[in-house]
């Protein structure tokens, strides 16, 4: 099974490195410095009880050294993949799987969902539709990704906690394409499970990046601290509950409710959101694919959504301000 994950940063590293550590054939597609230490002294995984173990992986920044794959699994923030879409091209055969690995709501949402709203794109993950006509929906399988990661340093990647990619079709089928995955990640000792209803676990994974992402990004305050405070507290509850009514009109059941879903974040600790992360690093924030994507669904919908507005507003300027969004 060949597997090329590209944009091979923190998770898409992670990813990797468990792969190649069980002996499986997958090669990576990065770049810069990061890119430059893992083609000169291979790629490096620090985990947690495990001293630093260095696996040697095909690298580049050419897809076009790669050749078609069996499963091409994009781990890049939601606002790099557009643009590369037209790169990935030599990496896509006939049979290739497209995984999309990126936090927020995917571009596929509405592809195979059933109803008025079949295929339906969405602006603010997919502007001119370039993921949907270059990938193709039909090849798209779904991914949930829990654990957290970062690039401690060119060429190496730090896991920090969890290691479970939930995998689902769009149609909620359990296809032979999402089993041998599942398997060949089980078999790197990741978690796989494959889901009749991926779009569940997508929502409560995005309630906590569309509230506590931009609410960390204006204040600074860790989970421990903004999940607690009262104000920040209410705000983030006020934009999950608003998210819900969207996610229930689209067919969505929430297995656990608000209040425990932010005691969960705090329970989290002291840990800066990626946003807030991206902000202090100088680096693009993910605000089109946590935020905007959900007030795209609350206007599809007809559901007003007068905090996640607001708080979106705040967080656009703040990371125009910064120089780390913009609008296209
Ligand atoms: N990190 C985490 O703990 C978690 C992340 N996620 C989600 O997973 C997704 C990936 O995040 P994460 O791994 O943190 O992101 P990273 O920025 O660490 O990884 C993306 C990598 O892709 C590289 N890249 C960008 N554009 C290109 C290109 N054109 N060609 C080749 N390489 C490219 C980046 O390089 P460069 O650095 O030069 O930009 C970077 O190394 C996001 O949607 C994120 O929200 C979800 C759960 C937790
Ligand atoms: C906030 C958190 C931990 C979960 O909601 C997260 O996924 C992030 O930092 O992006």
């Amino acid at each position: 099974m060949k597997i090329c994950i590209f944009g091979a940063g923190a998770i898409g590293g992670y990813m990797a490195a468990k792969l190649a550590q069980a002996g499986g054939d997958v090669s990576i597609v990065a770049r810069g410095p990061h890119l430059a230490a893992i083609q000169a002294q291979g790629l490096t995984l620090l985990e947690e009880g495990a001293g630093p173990v260095t696996v040697r992986v095909r690298a580049t920044a050419d897809a076009a050294d790669l050749g078609p794959q069996d499963y091409l699994i994009v781990t890049l923030k939601a606002h790099s993949v557009p643009p590369v879409v037209a790169a990935m091209q030599p990496l896509i055969g006939p049979g290739t799987t497209v995984v999309s690995g990126v936090n927020g709501v995917p571009w596929w949402y509405f592809h195979k969902i059933g109803g008025p709203l079949e295929g339906t794109r969405l602006h603010s993950v997919d502007r001119g539709n370039l993921q949907w006509d270059g990938f193709g929906p039909d090849r798209v399988l779904g991914c949930v990704v829990y654990p957290a990661a970062e690039v401690s340093q060119p060429g190496t990647v730090r896991h920090i906690e969890g290691n479970r990619f939930s995998l689902g079709e769009p149609d909620g089928s359990r296809s032979d394409r999402a089993v041998a995955l599942s398997q060949a990640l089980q078999a790197a000792g990741l978690k796989a499970p494959v889901r009749p209803r991926l779009r569940d676990e997508i929502w409560v994974k995005l309630w906590g990046n569309l509230s506590f992402n931009p609410i960390s990004a204006l204040t600074h305050a860790t989970l421990d601290v903004l999940c607690t405070d009262p104000g920040t507290r209410d705000v983030a509850r006020r934009m999950m509950i608003e998210a819900q009514e969207i996610a229930e009109k689209l067919g969505v059941t929430f297995p656990i409710d608000v209040d425990r879903r932010i005691d969960g974040g705090a329970a989290v600790g002291a840990h800066r959101t990626s946003m807030l992360q991206d902000l202090e690093a100088g680096r693009p924030m993910e605000i089109d694919a946590l935020v905007g994507s959900v007030q795209e669904l609350g206007r599809i919908t007809g559901t007003p959504t007068p905090t996640i507005d607001t708080v979106l507003a705040l967080v656009a300027l703040r990371g125009r301000m910064a120089g780390l969004y913009r609008t296209t």
